[in-house]
């Protein structure tokens, strides 16, 4: 007789609540389903795989453990939620991770009542999970709250704000430190160094690090696991962690990928903690895929690929990314002037500081997860003579805005703001959108706003930035590869303020930032073929604007219409200032301007994203013909 296949244990798992029936054993089991399952959803759809794989054991204990939804589990980043996204009753749309209409990459509220506190921006979680405590406390949703973050999210500011004030609520409230000593690179800074001793010093195979105040709430042995756990506990009275001075209770290391410890700690932790208390958890990312385990980010963030060789699918393009671009130019700048130092926060490959950092490694300060003192610290280094490259995503640069009014601009100081990913990003949605840049810093007096429109043009401001001293300046550029143009020896320095003509026609002209400009010169293609070639101008600068250009083209045509890749409030609003200021719509100009809709759009491909935001060549072209008043006949080929 032969065995009958088993069925999965995780086909039986519809929701959390299905697996308090399972055995210890069962959810070893489990979790290996989820690790297999995670491995294969990730294989069709790219995305964070890594931190995910580090996570399964820790998702299934945590899950087995606490009554979620009612308690409330927050994940920091929420690049880690894949595991618990199949848990929680989306394994049936979790091959749709971060395509259109699919499931978030992230947590989010509106996808599931088992995301409590949406993410994708680290950091938040302690203070979140810390809010539902107090709300709690007052009457609120009742239940526990868990905030699980990673070493490197620990690291920013954020985190300890939110730990400084739950050490003087002195509520319940649960922060698990996923520490997998990993960041998207390695971690870098003294808060790392420091949990690597925590463990170094007392590693959990002897489980002899934990701290005084973990004692306090031993179990009442109340099965097998948590006798288990009271042999972990007694003895470690390591104490004095910076956990505890700050007035968590702490317990650990334990090693995350072993139910046999995390069970025992997480039921002996729910059952007895009363304050904050923090449970330090030694987990690998890319765990038990061999490809993630041995890649150099540890499967961070990874294309669809085969699972069994791990190969990833490659997109195929001619063209440089703007991120190398930049990179290279930078170098180029380097070379000549000493003075050049760069900046990121804990993002060195992604914005191709890594480049920088081969070539000039004592000129490249990676600060980890801490964008506001990036800003503030590039703010000294200027102020120290140096010429600082701050090189942050539009999204993240978010976090560091008053840094950049009070630090920076306030002072005049040259600090260059390289800010990547500007735009509609894809996959990661409206939490990575780079939306607002253009918005929140052109408004600033004294302050430089370049956006490139190309990959050359990228190069010609990197130059730009690097001669210019008298203040603050930045340029943007968007995620992905440039459009194949021809590319200069290096790059040239731009006058301040000066756009240029790209094309010149009659009726209509079109005022482009940014790298719209590729769909706006199919738009014109087609409106020529209309007799409707309008004039295109690349604008470069939104602060200063090229005054006496945009005034010109408001003077000498019949309709204006600018075209960017960002949110109201940026390019096009202070064109619209301009023409005000002087007149220009008393003599009947028709003016347009085209930005980013009033909405937050979800994942899809970039392409896609900007048709949803109206903003491809169709509909520029349709917007030029309505602006005329031309009837919208005989459709572009
Ligand atoms: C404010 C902010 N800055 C940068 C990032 C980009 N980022 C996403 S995940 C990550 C690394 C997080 O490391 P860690 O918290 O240790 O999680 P792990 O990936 O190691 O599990 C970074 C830098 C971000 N999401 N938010
Ligand atoms: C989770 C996170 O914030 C990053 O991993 C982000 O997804 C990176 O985006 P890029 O792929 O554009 O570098
Ligand atoms: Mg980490």
């Amino acid at each position: 007789m032969t065995d009958r296949p088993k069925t999965p244990l995780l086909d039986r798992i519809a929701a959390p609540s299905d697996m308090k029936a399972l055995s210890d054993r069962e959810l070893r089991q489990l979790a290996d389903e989820l690790r297999a399952e995670t491995i294969s959803a990730v294989s069709v759809t790219g995305g964070h795989l890594g931190a995910g794989l580090g996570v399964v054991e820790l998702t299934v204990a945590i899950h087995a453990v606490f009554d979620t939804p009612r308690d409330k589990l927050i994940w920091d980043v929420g690049h880690q939620c894949y595991p618990h996204k199949i848990l929680t009753g989306r394994r049936d749309r979790i091959r749709t991770l971060r395509t259109e209409g699919g499931l978030s990459g992230f947590t989010k509220r509106s996808e599931s009542p088992y995301d409590p506190f949406g993410a994708a921006h680290s950091s938040t979680s302690i203070s979140a999970a810390l809010g539902f405590a107090a709300a709690r406390d007052l009457g609120g949703d009742p239940g526990d709250a868990i905030a699980v973050i990673g070493d490197g999210s620990m690291s920013a500011g954020m985190a300890f704000e939110a730990m400084n004030n739950a050490g003087h609520l002195k509520t319940r409230l649960f922060v698990i430190l996923n520490d997998n000593e990993m960041s998207i690179a390695p971690p870098v800074g003294a808060l790392s160094s420091y949990l690597s001793r925590l463990y170094a010093e007392a590693p959990f195979q002897d489980f002899k690090a934990a701290a005084k105040s973990a004692v306090s709430f031993l179990p009442e042995p109340f099965q097998e696991g948590a006798r288990r756990a009271k042999e972990m506990l007694k003895g470690m009275a390591v104490g004095g962690t910076l956990f505890e001075e700050l007035g968590f209770n702490y317990i650990g290391p334990i090693d995350g990928h072993d139910l046999d410890q995390l069970l025992p700690v997480l039921r002996t932790a729910r059952a007895r903690a009363t304050g904050p208390t923090l449970i330090h958890v030694l987990t690998k990312k890319g765990k038990g895929y061999a490809p993630a385990e041995a890649a150099r980010d540890r499967g961070h963030a990874t294309g669809k690929f085969d699972v069994l060789t791990g190969v990833q699918a490659k997109a195929v393009s001619n063209a440089p990314a703007y991120t190398k671009v930049f990179a290279q130019g930078l170098i180029a700048e380097a070379e000549r002037d000493e003075k050049i130092v760069a900046v990121t926060a804990a993002m060195p490959d992604g914005t191709g500081l890594n480049l920088f950092a081969d070539r000039f490694p004592r000129r490249c300060f990676d600060v980890g997860i801490a964008e506001q003192h990036a800003v503030t610290f590039s703010a000294g280094l200027a102020a120290g003579g140096l010429r600082p490259f701050c090189a942050i995503y539009s999204t993240f640069l978010q976090r560091g805005y008053d840094q950049v009014v009070h630090d920076v601009a306030i002072q005049r100081l040259p600090v260059r703001f390289a800010i990547d990913r500007a735009g509609l990003v894809g996959a990661d949605g409206a939490t990575h959108a780079g939306s607002f840049d253009v918005a929140f810093l052109a408004n600033l007096p004294g302050i430089v706003v370049m956006a490139a429109a190309d990959e050359a043009d990228l190069m010609h401001m990197v130059a730009t930035a690097a001669a210019y001293d008298e203040g603050p300046i930045a340029f943007r550029y968007p995620r992905g590869e440039g459009v194949g143009c021809d590319m200069p020896a290096r790059g040239t320095p731009l006058t301040i303020g000066k756009g240029r003509v790209i094309l010149e026609g009659g009726r209509a002209a079109i005022l482009s930032f940014g790298t719209r400009l590729s769909e706006v010169l199919k738009a014109a293609e087609s409106l020529a073929q209309r007799g409707l070639a309008p004039t295109v101008i690349d604008a470069r600068f939104a602060k200063p604007l090229d005054r006496d250009l945009i005034l010109h083209a408001a003077r000498h045509h019949e309709a204006l219409i600018t075209v960017e890749e960002g949110a109201v409030g940026g390019f096009g609003s202070h064109v619209a200032q301009l023409l005000a200021d002087e007149g220009v719509f008393d003599t009947g100009l028709k003016f347009r301007s085209m930005v980013l809709p009033d909405i937050f759009i979800d994942q899809a491909n970039p392409d896609r994203m900007y048709q949803i935001a109206g903003m491809d060549a169709a509909q520029i072209e349709a917007k030029v013909l309505s602006t005329l008043g031309v009837a919208m006949v005989g459709r572009r080929a």
